[in-house]
């Protein structure tokens, strides 16, 4: 049920109508390969030689990036709205399948990086997957940013770590401000857990 009063061409999920600025075509590919190092270092038990040879090329590569700081506004990190996870490394990358004013739907694969212990997935890492669905989806098709007030998560069965999931987020209702959105990550047909959240409208002024 499309929601009334949008402006038009104000966009969905996977339209969503926003200029894309910085780092070029190229940039995803970085982040791809970003995502892939963090899996590959928290999977593996790296020789001395190793070791050393990562803290210097870690420690080259953040000398080099020194000289490109730039403050918020101008970050392309967490800002790039065309590649799945908008282009950051902080949560796992949600890749965004069917979208309309409400509603989301779409896949996550939880990597190494995201392991809490025995092939289960960090029970805070879903949570921050769920605030960044349940966040977004919160902003998309012309509303106006909102922050979350809470976020409650039921942790209903594993979450495994290395397995494609299905992901789906919904708007229960909108109240003013308030927008009431619920969340699910699954398994096949197991429910690993399910979400729901506030997200407030900022007002004018409102960090
Ligand atoms: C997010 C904007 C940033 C802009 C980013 C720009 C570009 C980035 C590019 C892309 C980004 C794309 C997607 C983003 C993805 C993920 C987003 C994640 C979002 C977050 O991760 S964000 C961080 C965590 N978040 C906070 O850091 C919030 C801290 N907090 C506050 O900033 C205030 O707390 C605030 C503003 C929330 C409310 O403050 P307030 O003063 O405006 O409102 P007030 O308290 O008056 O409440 C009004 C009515 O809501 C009820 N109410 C309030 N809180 C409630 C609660 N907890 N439970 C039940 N009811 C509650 C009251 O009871 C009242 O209800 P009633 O009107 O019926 O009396």
């Amino acid at each position: 049920m499309p929601r009334t009063g949008l402006p038009s061409g104000s966009g969905t999920w996977l339209d969503p109508d926003i200029p894309v600025t910085g780092g070029g075509p190229g940039y995803g590919a970085v982040v791809e390969s970003l995502r892939d190092l963090l899996d590959g270092f928290a999977a593996a038990s790296p020789d001395e030689e190793t070791v050393r040879a990562l803290a210097d090329a870690f420690a080259a590569w953040s000398k080099r990036l020194e000289r490109h700081r730039v403050g918020e506004r101008q970050q392309v990190f967490g800002r790039r709205r065309d590649l799945h996870g908008r282009g950051q490394v902080m949560a796992p990358k949600f890749a965004a399948e069917e979208s309309d004013e409400r509603s989301v739907k779409g896949t996550v694969t939880f990597g190494r990086y995201f392991l809490g212990g025995n092939g289960a997935v960090h029970g805070g890492a879903i949570p921050l997957l769920f605030d960044e669905v349940m966040g977004r989806l919160s902003n998309t098709a012309g509303r106006s940013q909102s922050r979350t007030a809470f976020l409650h998560t039921d942790f209903r069965s594993v979450t495994p770590v290395g397995v494609p999931l299905s992901v789906r987020a919904w708007f229960e209702s909108e109240e003013g401000r308030k927008r009431f959105i619920r969340a699910e990550i699954r398994d096949g047909d197991t429910l690993c857990a399910e979400s729901h959240g506030l997200f407030l409208a900022l007002l004018p002024g409102q960090p």
